[in-house]
């Protein structure tokens, strides 16, 4: 039953770490309603009662597009992981229903042609590498010093089943990053590595450095150098609750534009 004023979601990937902690954030929001809950390896379950929240009259389906066209969704919210969340955007495109997207590793291209494809049908869709609004302050601190040091290693932390590496938001935070700054050679240039990745990913001559242990959730320190002084910006999700104020809150503003916003710190003022 549609509940007049509420923005009605389902979420994709909903029996994962970032899918139950969104089912429970959804269920509790005053301006959300459950409306669907997609995962491939759950099916007719009540999400509620699987996540101990009580009856819901939520279903676990395995199949979006008829999730999607029985539950007259407004908004997906997708936590899958980077080889199918292509395939569930072109099917929520298909049915004119707004993407929400915290999963990681999709190509700029993709970001694009989804824009294109939103534009044409006037609604509004996100793309965000990183939820947690610590986080997404780190990476404005970053890019903003970044101006006056220049030197730049980033070193991200997570949980050992993370399968994208580097994180989405180590790219994203050096995407920020080379808006702002000079392009440069950092290190030697003569440096050589005498095991190979021992400098890092390299992006645009920024080092990107992947940490994967269990007991971490969500960490990233960036090492600014410039001379003769070092500045560290750190931030640390120590629970996957810290994503969840930024998704509740994109998926109510993505009613409110056209086309696609790749990062939150593009909705908050
Ligand atoms: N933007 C942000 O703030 C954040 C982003 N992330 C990103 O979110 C993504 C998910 O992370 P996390 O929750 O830890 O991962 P999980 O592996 O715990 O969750 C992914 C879920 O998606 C399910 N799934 C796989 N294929 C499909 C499909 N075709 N249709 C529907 N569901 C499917 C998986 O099922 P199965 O287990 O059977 O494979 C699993 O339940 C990652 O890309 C991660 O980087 C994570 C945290 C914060
Ligand atoms: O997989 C995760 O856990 C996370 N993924 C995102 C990323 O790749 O940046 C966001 C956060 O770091 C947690």
């Amino acid at each position: 039953m549609t509940e007049k004023g509420k923005v009605r979601v389902v979420v994709v990937g909903a029996n994962g770490r970032m899918g139950r902690e969104v089912v429970r954030t959804v269920v509790k929001d005053p301006g959300l309603q459950l409306v669907g809950a997609v995962d491939r390896s759950v099916e007719k379950e009540d999400v509620g009662v699987v996540l101990g929240l009580g009856e819901t009259g939520v279903y676990f389906s395995d199949k979006l597009g008829e999730t999607l066209l029985k539950s007259e969704a407004d908004v997906i919210i997708d936590f899958t992981t980077p080889n199918v969340v292509r395939d569930n955007i072109y099917t929520s495109l298909e049915y004119g229903v707004r993407p929400v997207v915290g999963t990681t590793g999709i190509p700029q291209e993709d970001l694009q042609a989804w824009d294109r494809i939103l534009q044409d049908k006037g609604i509004g869709g996100l793309v965000a590498p990183n939820f947690a609004i610590g986080a997404i302050l780190m990476m404005k601190f970053a890019a903003q010093a970044a101006r006056y040091l220049p030197h730049v290693e980033i070193i991200e932390m997570h949980h050992d089943q993370k399968l994208d590496a580097p994180s989405g938001t180590a790219i994203k935070t050096a995407e920020m990053i080379v808006k702002e700054r000079q392009r440069m050679v950092q290190g030697h240039p003569d440096e050589e590595e005498k095991l190979a990745g021992a400098r890092g990913a390299d992006f645009e001559g920024m080092k990107i450095h992947s940490v994967r242990l269990p007991g971490y959730v969500a960490h990233q320190e960036v090492i600014l150098g410039g001379i003769g002084q070092t500045l560290t910006i750190r931030h640390d999700s120590i629970s996957r609750e810290s994503f969840m104020p930024g998704v509740a809150m994109a998926a109510k503003k993505v009613m409110e534009f056209t086309g696609l916003v790749y990062g939150l710190e593009n909705l908050i003022d």
